[in-house]
């Protein structure tokens, strides 16, 4: 639930976001002073403000408002002969503005990628310190939760690196924590009062992530009816958070890296080079080095994005870290969803320990948010657990291990885990079998060669790079 500040006078607008969002809590305001008066009371997670109100202007109230609290996406509402106020005000930290009559189409996205951001960037990630022996409880916050070797390097990264201002990259399958990361680099940076936003460079079209990165002038397009400022403008002293870089357009890879080498881009329809001092924190779950020798990923715009890399380990890597997750889960929405739940039996901790977790903490997350949700008693028995965990644990597990020890026996039933991953509400099916597979090849082939790569790779067809990387990428090298 999103809760939205609209301030306009006109209650035909008010009325109408009400409707628009019938399971957020929006709480409407006539004039600019009501508007402070509401958000001094209680932050909200998006503010809707018209640029005419009957006390003050609707950018003096945007000012008012930022001063309170930066981190509150504000977005204006204006009409055509007031845009060009919207845009000093964006210029100045607004999120966004909106023409009116209000189209819900473009409202509705536009809202929610506030609360997403307004989210990411009060909700702080805290890094664990050393001493911790206890995981103290925070409601409030996402505390990140893990003490094996590979986490800790991670928290030591984040420590080197946050406040070194150097573009960042993180890998890791999907689920492991990536975006967590990337908060807790931007909370804890030099920039941390400034704006941080975040784009999923993989979940728009290549001229819509364009204009999202770059902004346009009015009229560059077909239905650009006003003009866009970019997150890169947007993000001049702040952080933008590039999310599935992998996935990127060659035509965006090529703008991406001229940005990153001469911080300089053009508005799309525009002639003005634009300045960006923004830093750039990027996230794949795809394997960058194969992505380049399959030709799908610029090598320099690689070696430009891996300044200073984070590997996130997957959660079947981190040992007892799993238990440890799953408890902090439990305690954390037994509190959400007021259960009387207090821990988990022994059984259902060794089938969450031996389940392969291709979701990774994500996955882990929304079971023990199922379990929760069916348990009738103060224990977590297995019973409770999602059918998909119970039934194919073994199997999954066997799978890992195969790989590694090169040396159980063959026979996957890939319809039932594609059913399992299905059930389990994956969307990432295709990379989580085919790694099954492949990591069942490749240990097979190199039981054969007796862990030869070169002779490996030959009897696999493949080049002893691509071979070298893709066991790389599961950590078996
Ligand atoms: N070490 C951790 N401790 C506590 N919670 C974690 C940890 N790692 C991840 N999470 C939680 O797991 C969920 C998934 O993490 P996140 O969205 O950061 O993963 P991701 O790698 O960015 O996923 P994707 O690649 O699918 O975007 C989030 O709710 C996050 O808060």
């Amino acid at each position: 639930m999103t809760r939205i500040l609209v301030i306009d006078d006109e209650p035909l607008i008010l009325d109408a976001i009400e409707m628009a969002f019938p399971d957020d809590e929006v709480t409407t305001c006539v004039t600019a002073g009501q508007g402070i008066d509401a958000f001094l009371k209680s932050l909200p997670d998006v503010v809707l403000c018209d640029i005419r109100l009957p006390d003050m202007s609707g950018m003096e109230a945007f000012e008012k408002l930022h001063r309170i609290d930066a981190k509150v996406p504000i977005i204006l509402m204006t009409g055509r002969g007031t845009a060009q106020t919207a845009i000093e005000a964006m210029q100045r930290g607004a999120f966004e503005y909106v023409l009116k009559p209000l189209d819900p189409d473009t409202l509705i996205p536009l809202i929610e990628d506030a609360a997403e951001t307004s989210r990411m960037t009060r909700i702080r990630a805290i890094v664990p310190d050393d001493s911790q022996d206890e995981v103290s409880f925070d409601g409030d916050n996402d505390l990140l939760i893990g003490n094996c070797p590979a986490m800790q390097e991670v928290y030591r990264s984040i420590g080197r690196v946050a406040r070194q201002n150097v573009t960042a990259l993180i890998l890791g399958e999907s689920g492991t924590g990536k975006e967590v990361i990337a908060r807790a680099i931007y909370q804890y940076s030099q920039r941390s009062a400034g704006r941080f936003l975040a784009i999923n460079c993989a979940a728009i079209p290549e001229n819509l992530l364009e204009s999202e990165l770059f902004g346009h002038e009015k009229g560059a397009f077909t239905g650009a009816e006003r003009k866009k400022v970019g997150k890169f403008e947007l993000c001049n002293d702040g952080t933008l958070f590039l999310d599935e870089i992998g996935d990127m357009t060659p035509l965006m890879q090529t703008k991406i890296l001229r940005v990153l080498q001469d911080q300089t881009f053009e508005r799309v329809g525009g002639t003005g080079t634009i300045r960006t001092h923004a830093r750039i924190i990027a996230a794949t779950n795809r394997n960058l080095e194969q992505a380049i020798e399959d030709k799908e990923f610029r090598s320099d715009l690689f070696y430009r994005l891996n300044v200073y890399k984070i590997k996130l380990p997957p959660l079947r890597e981190r040992g007892e870290d799993i238990a440890l997750l799953a408890n902090y889960f439990l305690r954390r929405f037994a509190k959400e969803l007021d259960k009387q739940v207090t821990g988990f039996a022994a059984e259902a901790i060794d089938i969450i320990n031996a389940y392969a977790w291709p979701g990774n903490v994500r996955e882990l997350q929304s079971a023990v948010k199922h379990a929760l949700l069916e348990a009738t008693g103060p224990v977590i028995v297995p019973a409770y657990l999602p059918d998909s965990i119970r039934e194919k644990q073994s199997t999954t597990k066997r799978a890992e291990s195969q790989s590694q020890a090169s040396s159980a026996k063959t026979g996957f039933d890939f319809a039932a885990m594609t059913r399992e991953r299905l059930a389990a509400g994956s969307d990432d099916i295709h990379r989580e079998l085919i790694s099954v597979a492949e990591k069942e090849i490749f240990a097979e082939v190199l039981k054969h060669t007796d862990g030869n790569l070169t002779q490996a790779a030959k009897r696999l067809g493949i080049t002893r790079t691509t071979l070298r990387s893709r066991l790389e990428l599961f950590d078996v090298l």
